[in-house]
């Protein structure tokens, strides 16, 4: 039971905290952007001229998000502001505000909640977001946390899944699958996620893949600046179902190939001794947030070179075929032995019976 009244927990939760720094400072003057945060009936925020509002809103409920044994209530903080964060940097946006929603029922410690937070704010504060309001409720049973995240996007530069063409180079911004074999293991093994201490390091990478995850902002605010990004996604139901999500939106079909994935060796290593099929979790997954997208065939080495310049992963999967090839929408996957076959357009989804990423 919370110990404290409704007006009391929010003080606690938001109050005496360090938040945020900005990542990139607008024009002179600009400051945080926080005419009125916390406190009153909504927030005030001062818009840039130049730039367009991105907005966004994702959800975790228990047993479906998260369970006592895969997540911390700092990870649950953490990765509910991080899924949002992930939205933003798929539209190419700088993240600036969050909104948060609380549901709690009478019976969760404050002291839990005070890690939510914890876990929330230290990715906002990682990605420069100034939480800026929020709501409070109780709840009969299970607790869920929603967060709206705000960011901005130099006008008519937005990434949208719509812009691939015929002729692009798919890409993803790193490794794909440690996340869903971090969910596995965690679940498997019985193992509690708080007790992690003893798990050799490439077990505790795929865990803190699921708990943990880290949005693309760099990533897209590169294929953004540079003019060279076409179409963007994040990856959250898993590779293949955000492939399609391109393919449909843009009108063409896309080539994945499977020598081309960026394998992992946490993930390999854990899938040979799990007897798992490592490309069915990294096709299906999800919970990456990585990014994948398009950029012209041709600029595909000069984006590599961005990349490569700010450390950061950038691997070519796939390309979009030529039009006459390309009459119906799909994703097609090209197998090691060679031979091409249409990927079924399977992930995460709400409202289906199987989301087994083994099945
Ligand atoms: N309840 C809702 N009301 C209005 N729009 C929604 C609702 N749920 C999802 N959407 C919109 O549908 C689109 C797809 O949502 P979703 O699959 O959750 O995207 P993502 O995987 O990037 O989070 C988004 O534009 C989202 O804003
Ligand atoms: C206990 C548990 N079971 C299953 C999963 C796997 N899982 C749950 S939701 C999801 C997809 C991403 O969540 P969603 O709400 O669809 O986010 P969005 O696509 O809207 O960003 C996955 C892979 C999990 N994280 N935890
Ligand atoms: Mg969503
Ligand atoms: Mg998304
Ligand atoms: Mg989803």
């Amino acid at each position: 039971m919370p110990r404290v009244d409704e007006f009391g927990l929010i003080r606690l939760l938001t109050g005496g905290r360090s938040n945020p720094a900005r990542v990139e400072q607008g024009p002179a003057g600009t400051g945080d952007g926080v005419a009125v945060g916390i406190g009153d009936d909504a927030a005030v925020l001062d818009g840039r001229s130049g730039f367009q509002w991105v907005v966004t809103c994702d959800t975790m409920v228990r047993d479906i998000h998260f369970k006592p044994e895969t997540m911390t209530y700092e990870a649950i903080g953490y990765k509910a502001m991080a899924s949002n964060i992930s939205d933003l940097a798929a539209m190419g946006a700088i993240p600036r505000f969050a909104v948060v929603a609380l549901s709690v029922p009478a019976d969760m410690e404050t002291e839990a909640l005070r890690e939510l937070y914890d876990g929330l704010y230290a990715c906002a504060n990682r990605y420069g977001v100034a939480v800026v309001g929020g709501d409070t409720t109780s709840c009969p049973r299970d607790m869920t946390v929603s967060v709206t995240a705000i960011g901005e996007v130099e006008t008519d530069r937005a990434l949208l899944r719509s812009g691939a063409r015929p002729g692009d180079t798919v890409f993803v911004t790193g490794p794909l699958g440690l996340s869903a074999a971090g969910l596995h293991l965690l679940l498997a093994a019985g193992r509690s996620a708080y007790d992690l201490a003893g798990l050799p390091e490439e077990r505790q990478r795929l865990v803190r893949a699921h708990q943990f995850p880290q949005p693309q902002v760099e990533a897209g605010r590169i294929l953004v600046r540079s003019g060279l990004g076409r179409s963007q996604n994040d990856v959250s139901d898993g590779l293949a179902s955000e492939a399609w999500e391109l393919a449909e939106a843009s009108g063409c079909v896309i080539r994945l190939e499977e020598t081309l994935l960026p394998v992992d060796s946490a993930l390999s290593g854990y899938a040979r001794e799990a007897g798992l099929n490592p490309l069915e979790l990294m096709l299906y997954g999800g919970e990456d947030y990585r990014l994948t997208g398009t950029v012209r065939g041709e600029d595909a080495a000069a984006v590599q070179a961005l990349f490569d310049a700010e450390g950061l992963e950038f691997h070519v999967v796939g390309h979009v075929l030529a039009d006459e090839d390309s009459a119906t929408p799909g994703v097609l996957l090209k197998r090691r032995d060679g031979s091409i076959s249409p990927l079924q357009k399977r992930g995460y989804n709400h409202f289906k019976e199987d989301q087994s990423a083994d099945a």
